[in-house]
């Protein structure tokens, strides 16, 4: 992020996308708009979160298309988030994570979205094979949604916040590798850019946060400071939609990435 900005670009094709890039809704369509995404941006953006689903829409050949795009945005140097969003019972949690994040599986990413509400403890698996193999997870905290409050700020019996709980599980998660020396630790925590003050959380995660909601869900990158407060350093902020409507132009794809990267560089630093 220091050499390439602060910013992570979402990889989102949307039906209504593919129709504004004026290509058909087929997996052809896919496959050209997700390629001049990556030819655009690759070599750039220090960050990219291929949202799965829009790719799985598809089957196996949506498949495909994602296994490419992950291969060269990380041939280009640039991290892959793959934003899966899995959360599953423990034994079926090391599945999942074994198609994310083992180094021979073809959809190999530097990092998983991973949902801890079957329980933070279910994603022990995970969280194992991120260590072994020197990947991260993204675990959903406070989303970006009006939706997620009715279960991320239900307050449990001893008084804290079932968000707090997951921003407090994934601190302890990163203590170890910050006792060693590591400046950050590779289990961040998702946490939306739309909810406005949370001064009452402690993000102080000793990890990453992902922040998602800006743009198309409304929020900017001058409300960073006031959403994260001290924590807003290590905040990565993402940006699907208001990027990728700049397309099919790769120019304008890429003049709107910087123009978000620079804009969250002023507001950190301001
Ligand atoms: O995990 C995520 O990335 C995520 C978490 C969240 O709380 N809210 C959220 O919008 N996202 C994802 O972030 C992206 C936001 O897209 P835009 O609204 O188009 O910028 C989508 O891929 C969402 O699935």
């Amino acid at each position: 992020m220091d050499a390439r900005g602060p910013l992570c670009v979402g990889i989102d094709p949307h039906a209504a996308l593919l129709a504004a890039w004026g290509l058909d809704d087929d997996v052809r369509g896919l496959e050209t708009f997700t390629r001049t995404v990556v030819e655009a941006l690759a070599d750039r953006v220090a960050v990219v979160k291929p949202q799965s689903a829009f790719f799985e829409r598809f089957g196996s050949r949506g498949i495909a298309v994602l296994e490419t795009a992950v291969a060269e945005l990380r041939r280009a140097g640039a991290l892959v988030v793959m934003d899966a969003k899995r959360g599953d019972v423990g034994s079926t949690m090391a599945a999942y994570a074994e198609t994310y994040l083992r180094p021979d599986a073809p959809l190999f990413s530097d990092a998983l979205t991973v949902s801890p509400y079957l329980g933070y403890g279910s994603l022990a698996p995970a969280a194992e094979l991120a260590r072994e193999s020197g990947t991260g997870l993204f675990v959903l905290a406070l989303t970006s949604n009006p939706e997620g409050a009715e279960v991320q700020r239900a307050v449990r019996e001893d008084g804290r916040s079932v968000g707090a709980t997951m921003l407090a599980r994934l601190a302890a998660e990163n203590a170890r590798e910050l006792a060693a020396g590591a400046p950050l630790g590779s289990f961040g925590a998702v946490v939306g850019a739309t909810l406005g003050d949370l001064s009452s959380f402690d993000l102080a995660v000793g990890g990453p946060l992902l922040a998602p909601g800006i743009g198309a869900q409304g929020a900017t990158p001058a409300d960073l400071p006031a959403v994260f407060g001290a924590a807003v350093r290590n905040v990565v902020p993402n940006v699907s939609r208001a990027v990728l409507r700049h397309g099919p132009d790769p120019a304008a794809l890429r003049a709107a990435a910087e123009r978000y990267a620079e804009e969250v560089r002023a507001a950190v630093a301001g």
